[in-house]
């Protein structure tokens, strides 16, 4: 029988009884922080979050969500865009700075640079330290760095409509799962008919800001090479081709080049050599990588330039397309891989099928809402990668012990 909700639910807490219970579970967790290491400040950032659900009312969490937290965007978006955080920093990390001293230099109205920095500061993120006075928090101060900030410029104030309109792009298509690469929220909610929302970044100036958060998200994370979750001098350096022009690992869009530079950095004495491709827009923006790394311009939906590779490695590609375009994409790798000899290495999210991770829902939503895309499960990986027809077979996830790390998945032809 349905049931009428009583108003005042909304504007209790949600369960303070659970409280104590919490707080016994994230004291036990933080007492072992230090040889847990990430996993267990992983653990305590959730119980830390249930903490904060269980005291806040469902008033409260609706208004965070529709006033707070998208106030907070806009003025740190805004507090970027004018440069704020880093002349915070150069004036001084310890400094208390005032509103009125900042304004001239970033060419804002004082009145609303200190309604911007007033409501950042009550959402935390920076240290009120007089009427109009502030210093920045450790988050406030990386905001000056650009792979940080980034994301706010791209993501935000770039395409931050298409999941807010999300909704009517699905009224619109009859809530049908997204799966049209080239008809999706994005494209309703700019009204665009560029390809994909790297095209439409690109045409409204974003496309550095775009290539920086793709540097910015991986950082904290292991990288793929890393022996904590793929053993490459036993997978790949044994039984590699020596000679120093055997392609060793071809990077598949591989944007600026961070995945493959750190791999030169954590194996200098690789056998082979290490390529780099992207579109030419891309590849023409690489600077400060290691020079023995080649680059190359490659469309990767056109024939593979590099055969026989020990391992072509992509990394956060295939989940900015639905199916029927990573079956393209893999058709051209499986055709210029050598059977017996080169690995297929697809470093991304694999969603656990309960349980899942907020990093990894939260990626899934975004690649849906922007590209008519997801974060797959082993079963959909599995399904994509046997079941197309390509001759490509998955022989191992490899995965490390942390949820926010993605797998490797490697593959082999048939
Ligand atoms: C999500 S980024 C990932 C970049 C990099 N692998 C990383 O993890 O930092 C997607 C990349 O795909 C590239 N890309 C998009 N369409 C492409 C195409 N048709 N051919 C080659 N690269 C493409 C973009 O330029 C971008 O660098």
């Amino acid at each position: 029988m349905s049931q009428e909700l009583d108003l005042s639910l909304a504007t209790r807490p949600n369960n303070t009884a659970a409280v104590p219970a919490i707080l016994d579970e994230f004291n036990s967790l933080y007492s072992t922080l230090e040889t847990g290491g990430e996993a267990t400040r992983h653990a305590l950032v959730l119980k830390a979050r249930s903490l904060l659900h269980a005291l806040q009312s469902p008033r409260e969490q609706m208004i965070q969500h529709t006033w707070a937290d998208p106030g907070l965007n806009a003025a740190i978006i805004t507090g970027v865009d004018v440069g704020l955080f880093k002349l915070m920093v150069k004036n001084g990390v310890d400094t208390p700075q005032k509103v009125s001293n900042l304004a001239g230099p970033l060419g804002v109205d004082p009145v609303l640079l200190g309604r911007l920095m007033r409501h950042i500061c009550a959402m935390g993120h920076l240290v009120e330290t007089g009427p109009d006075e502030y210093k920045p928090t450790n988050f406030s101060k990386s905001l000056s760095l650009d792979v940080i900030s980034a994301g706010y410029s791209a993501l935000l104030g770039g395409i931050g409509r298409s999941p807010i309109e999300f909704n009517k792009f699905l009224r619109d298509t009859n809530y049908q799962n997204p799966v049209d690469a080239a008809h999706t929220a994005m494209h309703s909610a700019y009204n665009t008919d560029l390809p994909n929302c790297f095209e439409y970044l690109r045409s409204v100036g974003l496309g550095p800001q775009t290539n920086n958060h793709m540097g910015g998200y991986r950082q904290g994370r292991l990288p793929w090479s890393h022996p904590e979750i793929y053993p490459v001098a036993e997978t790949l350096f044994a039984g590699a081709d020596p000679s120093p022009d055997a392609p060793l690992v071809v990077d598949v869009a591989g944007g600026l080049g961070h995945d493959i530079n750190e791999f030169k950095a954590l194996y200098p004495n690789h056998p082979g050599k290490l390529i780099l491709q992207d579109l030419p827009v891309v590849i023409n923006d690489v600077k400060g990588i290691d020079p023995s790394i080649e680059l190359m311009s490659h469309d990767f939906l056109t024939e593979q330039p590099v055969k026989g590779a020990r391992a072509y490695f992509m990394h956060s590609i295939l989940h900015d397309w639905p199916d029927d375009v990573c079956t393209q994409i893999l058709s051209r790798l499986a055709d210029a891989m050598k059977p017996g000899y080169s690995k297929l290495l697809i470093f991304e999210c694999v969603i656990a099928r309960t349980g899942a991770h907020w990093e990894a829902t939260a990626g899934d939503i975004l690649m849906m809402t922007q590209l008519s895309a997801l974060e797959r499960t082993e079963d959909h990986w599995h399904k994509l990668i046997e079941g197309s027809g390509l001759n490509l077979k998955i022989t191992k996830f490899w995965k490390c012990a942390r949820p926010d790390v993605e797998n490797v998945i490697e593959c082999e032809l048939a």
